[in-house]
């Protein structure tokens, strides 16, 4: 009997002990936070318990398809990319609060609040919002996009130097060789009378072939197992969890699980590659001009004085590269080959280009560094429609801006596609392609520096940017030299979100041989 008492009590401590802990998390924790901004004078929609905005966010994203009228196609895409955003923002201002199921999340498409909140943090005092962190856990692990403090400062120190222009030199020739091949592939279609091909879904495969390729070298046919797990899992996570924040919506959404599945065959097959590289690393060609031999080289320089990569970090870089590698770069691409199509004079100009800078001479890190004109072009469709739509941030300590205090812990959602169509920063052709306003302004006009951040801001600013460049440059000389294209008429454009920016359905263009 004495028993069942002491076992009794330990239960009802227990159980009070979680429910303590539960109500903490999701209900006392985010109301003090959301006390203290408030006290800032911020508004914001009204939130419901538990599911925050979220009901709002999804009622309006499925409403709204965009257009398959070919003959208008607007650039202003804010309305139709967040609508919720779009509506909450026009009635409170652009900062406000709004709330991710049981998190308050800071709005802001403001460049003067990013500058004044951003001008005393380093990159390492950065965090990033835990309930995203949770919910990408079996996409980018604790990688370099995740990673906070001290321990981001390590990553960021031995990823750098793999996007050293001298190694990005060597990662030229898989480019070169995969877009050729994709090149090759559009060619004999249209030998065989089917002009109409949709480039984004090849474009992808190719950009996910060549981080396999400068991801692993030799062993990038693994490698493309794991953009194909990778695809998979980015579907998986993005389309199948609306409410997001709300507690329990993972279990709500048997789809979250098969996405954890995915994660850890992700791990396996990365592990078994890393493992067969580590053993062969110190025979192979001291060039190490793939970016997992080059982690390895680092960490191996860095075990002696720092602290290396264990097995497990490598692993969440190695997924973290791949996909931030991969899918950005293929949509910024994807997104020119639309804006291209609208605009012939464009096409004509860039192959111009092309002919006077590279001639006859191979396509390769140096010969592209002169195309001017196609870096404008590159500027004016990742402002259009930017591939990374949006930065996410945490405070890991109170911020000042002017006399207004954002409490530590505060989650901050940086809306990149409205500041990118805001008239007030850009003009009133905001919504226009014109490559030009790029010519001799690297703002592109834009009236303040913190309007235009396609690859974030501070310390912790993309580090795949260059590689990118590098790609981007390669991928678009090759397919201006050989083919002329036009929009084909089943096109629909619905640029919608699925983590990046994307055409709801595809890019079917009509191809002509040069
Ligand atoms: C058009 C192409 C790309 C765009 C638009 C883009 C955009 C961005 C943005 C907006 C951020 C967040 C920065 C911030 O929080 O301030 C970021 C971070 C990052 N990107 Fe990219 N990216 C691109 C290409 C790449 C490539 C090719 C790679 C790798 C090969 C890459 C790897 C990363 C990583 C690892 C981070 C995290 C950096 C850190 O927190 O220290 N990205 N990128």
């Amino acid at each position: 009997m004495e028993f069942l008492g002491v076992l009794c009590f330990i239960v009802v401590v227990n159980l009070s002990f979680l429910i303590w802990k539960l109500l903490n998390a999701w209900w006392i924790c985010p109301i003090r936070r959301y006390r203290k901004l408030k006290r800032n004078g911020f508004g914001g929609p009204a939130p419901s318990f538990p599911f925050g905005n979220t009901s709002e966010m999804k009622r309006k994203a499925t409403g709204n398809t965009g257009s398959c009228n070919n003959n208008y196609i607007s650039h202003d895409i804010h309305p139709t990319v967040f609508p919720y955003f779009d509506r909450w923002q026009k009635v409170h201002g652009n900062v406000f609060i709004y709330w991710l199921g049981t998190e308050p999340f800071l709005y802001i498409a403001e460049p003067e609040f990013v500058r004044k909140m951003s001008a005393g943090v380093m990159g390492k005092s950065w965090g990033k919002p835990s309930v995203l962190r949770n919910d990408r856990e079996p996409m980018f692990g604790n990688g370099l996009v995740m990673v906070e403090g001290d321990d981001w400062v390590r990553h960021r120190r031995l990823i750098n130097p793999a996007f050293s222009p001298a190694n990005l030199k060597g990662m030229a020739r898989s480019m070169v060789e995969s877009a050729t091949n994709m090149l090759n592939k559009w060619t004999t279609l249209i030998n065989s009378g089917h002009p109409e091909i949709d480039v984004e879904r090849d474009i992808a495969s190719t950009a996910g072939e060549i981080i396999a390729k400068t991801s692993f070298g030799k062993n990038y046919q693994n490698g493309q197992k794991v953009f194909q797990k990778l695809k998979a899992m980015q579907i998986t996570l993005f389309k199948s969890n609306s409410f997001l924040g709300v507690p329990f919506s993972k279990y709500m959404y048997p789809k979250q699980l098969e996405a954890k599945r995915l994660g850890k065959e992700i791990d396996q097959l990365l592990l078994s590659i890393i493992n067969a590289r580590k053993e062969t690393i110190n025979d192979e060609n001291p060039q190490y001009c793939d970016l997992l031999g080059l982690l390895l080289k680092s960490n191996n320089e860095n075990g002696g004085t720092g602290k290396p990569l264990t097995t497990r970090e490598l692993i969440d870089e190695c997924k973290t590269l791949f996909f931030g590698g991969h899918d950005t770069t293929a949509l910024a691409l994807t997104w020119t080959l639309l804006l291209l199509a609208l605009h012939p004079e464009w096409q004509t100009q860039l192959r111009e280009e092309i002919r006077e800078v590279i001639g006859d001479k191979e396509v390769d890190f140096t010969t592209i560094a002169g195309l001017k004109k196609m870096g404008c072009v590159m500027n004016e469709v990742i402002r259009l429609y930017s591939p990374a739509p949006n930065i996410q941030r945490q405070t890991r300590e109170d911020i000042r801006v002017d006399d207004l205090i954002i409490p530590k812990g505060t989650n901050m959602w940086i809306d990149v596609v409205k500041m990118n169509h805001d008239s007030a920063l850009w003009g009133k052709d905001v919504n226009e392609f014109r490559p030009e306003r790029f010519k001799d302004d690297i703002y592109g006009g834009c009236n303040h520096k913190m309007g235009f951040l396609p690859f974030g801001f501070g310390g912790r600013m993309c580090v795949g940017r260059n590689f990118s460049m590098m790609q981007y440059k390669i991928v678009l000389t090759l397919i201006l030299s050989r083919f002329s294209f036009t929009l084909s008429p089943i096109y629909c454009h619905s640029p919608s979100t699925l983590l990046t920016l994307r055409p709801s359905y595809g890019l079917p263009l009509i191809l002509q041989p040069i």
